[in-house]
């Protein structure tokens, strides 16, 4: 298999090549070239196997270049840390609702099902090409933490993020900036998460300094996260009953569009899934995109779901590839209007797919309170977003992306409840080691040229 950009102006690469090299030098996101399709007798056979072995079949499309017994075993390896044994288990609240929860990782949020994986094939690449390998990422909160905890002292790499100060939730710093571990590096830069994901798109737009240090991207605008976020909805689907297969709305707390994504490109790989809910918080772009048409950037506004504090959503340009037709000289073009002027507008596009709820800052502790007391479940502050509006007619599966441990203040303020995680509470006395730098390119870069590996 191999991955194209969407801007049409890079080579075609192999997994692995894609893998490393992150976002595509042209600027652009790597796709598949072709979706592959599961027809429903290949799905029928799918169900059944456990999360691991899915996910090695699942990839057995895409990850051509490694052997299947190699790849299995980094599979395995990276789903060995998840503490449920379900890994990615599906809690009933009512007869037409129920809970994906994919907190069960290390760092206790759903970017942990990418980045454990993603971390172990960096390991394998660095070890079978004889080469080090730096990563570079930027973070609302969760993404920095799991990437950092997938190449935690792994040999051959230094991983370097960066993330808006004072706009992340103090556990989530904790977790970034406590690991003692002399490969990581926690830039904290005055801004927001969009002004880190621009200063990091600079950074890999310039080919001498990517190729030098060998500089690959842990964000979703790398390919694996995608795929990899592909299979838990893959594994819920599958443990669905017949009935509610057909019928299934995947609600998404949302930020930079990687989640949903991939959950749509599953649903176009022929998985049957009725639709989709984008669910923002009060940075409501996403949201208005699906109500209006209109892409429309705004200031970004702190808000109690921190790590969806974002206006520029970097997959928006994957969904974009195939809104307009597959065509990258439309998504080149698009994509130099809306860096201009900040919006475009869709003359027409196919939305039926997706629905799309937002939910203010003032609405987030009366949705916990309610899902508190409604189901006697405990939802953290991005989690509570999906419950904003309600669905009847359909069955629905909130994806829980983050465990409620890490958000405490917003949880005892709520319902007067102080979840705590025993790898959370071992991080409070740990000191925190983070690096001040300017969230500009060239800052960033003299940071990383001075600490590469
Ligand atoms: C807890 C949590 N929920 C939701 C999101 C939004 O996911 P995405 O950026 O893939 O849309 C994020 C950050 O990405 C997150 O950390
Ligand atoms: N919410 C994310 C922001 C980065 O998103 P990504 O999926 O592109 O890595 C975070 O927590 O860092």
């Amino acid at each position: 298999m191999n991955f194209i950009s969407t801007r049409g102006d890079t080579p075609a690469l192999g997994f692995s090549d894609a893998v490393a090299t992150g976002l595509a030098p042209d600027g652009g996101l790597f796709l598949p070239e072709t979706l592959p399709q599961f027809s429903s007798d290949e799905l029928k056979a799918l169900a059944g196997l456990d999360y691991p072995a899915l996910c090695t079949a699942f990839f057995r499309r895409f990850a051509t270049d490694i052997d299947e017994a190699t790849f299995a075993a980094i599979v395995a390896k990276s789903y060995t840390s998840f503490t449920h044994p379900e890994i990615a288990p599906l809690v009933p609240l009512a007869d037409n609702l129920q809970v994906l929860e994919l907190f069960h990782g290390p760092t206790l949020a759903f970017k942990d099902f990418a980045l454990q994986l993603l971390g172990n094939l960096y390991e394998h690449q660095c070890a079978a090409r004889g080469q080090t390998i730096n990563v570079l990422g930027a973070t609302s909160g969760d993404t920095g933490a799991a990437a950092i905890h997938g190449l935690l002292g792994k040999p051959g790499t230094a991983i370097f993020i960066l993330y808006p100060d004072g706009r992340v939730a103090p556990l989530q710093e904790r977790q970034m900036t406590c690991t003692g571990a002399d490969n990581v590096y926690t830039m904290a830069i005055e801004g927001s998460f969009d002004d880190a994901q621009t200063a990091l798109k600079d950074i890999f737009a310039d080919q001498t300094f990517r190729l030098h240090h060998r500089l690959s991207a842990v964000n979703s605008i790398n390919l694996a996260r995608v795929l990899a976020q592909c299979v838990y909805y893959l594994s819920a689907w599958l443990r669905l009953p017949t009935a509610q297969q057909e019928n299934v709305e995947f609600v998404v707390p949302t930020g930079n569009f990687g989640n949903v994504l991939a959950g749509w490109m599953l649903q176009n790989m022929g998985v049957p899934i009725r639709g989709f809910k984008v669910a923002t918080n009060q940075n409501d772009i996403l949201y208005r995109l699906f109500t209006t048409g209109e892409y429309k950037v705004d200031q970004v506004a702190p808000s109690l779901a921190p790590s969806m504090d974002i206006q520029v959503a970097s997959n928006f340009e994957r969904f974009l590839y195939f809104a307009l037709g597959r065509d990258p000289s439309r998504v080149r073009e698009v994509m130099t209007t809306f860096k201009a002027t900040g919006e475009y507008r869709f003359e027409s596009f196919d939305r039926s797919t997706f629905s799309a709820s937002r939910c203010s800052d003032a609405e987030i502790p009366g949705i916990i309170k309610s899902v508190y007391e409604r189901f006697g479940y405990v939802a953290d502050p991005h989690t509570a977003c999906a419950f904003a509006a309600p669905d009847s007619d359909r069955h629905s599966v909130v994806l829980a992306t983050a465990h409620p441990a890490k958000f405490p203040d917003t949880l005892r303020a709520a319902i007067g409840v102080d979840p705590r995680h025993p790898s959370l509470e071992a991080l409070k006395s740990r000191p925190i080691v983070k690096h001040p730098v300017a969230a500009s390119a060239d800052a960033i870069r003299a940071f990383i040229e001075a600490r590469a590996v």
